[in-house]
């Protein structure tokens, strides 16, 4: 066996203030973990064996344009952590009732099942110890609420997925997702394939009636391609706003 760790899990309860100034406790996943490196056991015995200990939460952001396969990487992540024995609950916002309202679902059809919430602060009433993986999609959506959310999430022991959009369609940065960018551990960016040119494709373009979005629209509009397709820089077009293409035509 390379590379074995074993790992004991405990739990350490701990008294915390919210918000409003109330007090909560939560308990603290514990991990302490007797390591093996690359196949050879550490040979100390009692008082002198080697723990290395450590709390096992964390953040793992998954961003990037529409059709990026954002959720296809969330359910891939929390079905691998499903082999590992790992106990799963998953989140998405209540406002994104596209494909269903208790799954996430990607855009080729795959799925899990997801509880909708209306704010962030919600998702705590649904952990407990048991749970070891939190996920969470769509998290553009979710208010400011769920930048703490996480962060209490990771430092109470849990190991965090997040998936959302980085960008609107206009470009600029959505919601809370840059916060949770800055704070996780980990973060992927996916990226589509331009529906002009075949490029990799890091944003999304808005269509409404077949014609781009203005800048000035709302940036909240549920759906899916009868509304978006994905796009290069070069191709994202946003009249009023300040996408290559209107720079150009502006100069032109
Ligand atoms: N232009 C495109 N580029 C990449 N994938 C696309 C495109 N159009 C449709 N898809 C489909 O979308 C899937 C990704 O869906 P999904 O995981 O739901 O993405 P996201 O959550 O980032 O919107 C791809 O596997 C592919 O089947
Ligand atoms: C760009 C953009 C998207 N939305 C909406 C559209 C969809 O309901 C979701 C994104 O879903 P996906 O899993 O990433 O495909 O967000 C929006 O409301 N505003 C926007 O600017
Ligand atoms: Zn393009």
């Amino acid at each position: 066996m390379s590379g074995c760790l074993l790992a004991k899990i405990g739990y350490n309860t701990s008294t915390d203030k919210n918000k409003d100034g109330k007090s909560f406790s939560k308990s603290v996943k514990m991990r302490t973990w007797n390591a093996r490196i690359g196949g050879l056991p550490l040979r100390l015995k009692g008082e002198n064996r080697m723990f290395v200990s450590m709390q096992g939460g964390w953040a793992e952001v998954i961003c990037g344009s529409m059709f990026s396969g954002k959720s296809e990487e969330l359910i891939r992540r929390v079905r691998r952590a499903r082999f590992a024995k790992q106990s799963i609950a998953v989140f998405k916002p209540a406002i994104d009732d596209r494909y269903s309202e208790t799954a996430v679902v990607s855009h080729n059809g795959n799925e899990i099942v997801a509880l909708p919430v209306a704010r962030a602060a919600d998702i705590w009433r649904h952990i407990d110890d048991e749970v070891d993986v939190v996920g969470i999609d769509e998290a553009q959506f979710f208010d400011e609420g769920i930048v703490d959310t996480v962060a209490e999430l990771a430092n109470h022991g849990y190991r965090v997925i997040i998936a959302g959009l980085d960008q609107d369609f206009r470009g600029e940065p959505f919601g809370p997702m840059p916060k949770l960018m800055a704070m996780a551990e980990l973060v992927t960016k996916l990226q589509a394939v331009c529906a002009v040119c075949g490029s990799p494709a890091s944003r999304t373009q808005r269509l409404i009636d077949g014609k781009p979005a203005h800048y000035d629209d709302p940036v909240i509009l549920v759906g899916a391609e009868e509304a978006y397709e994905p796009r290069c820089r070069l191709h994202h077009e946003v009249p009023n706003g300040v996408s290559v293409k209107s720079r150009c035509d502006a100069e032109n």
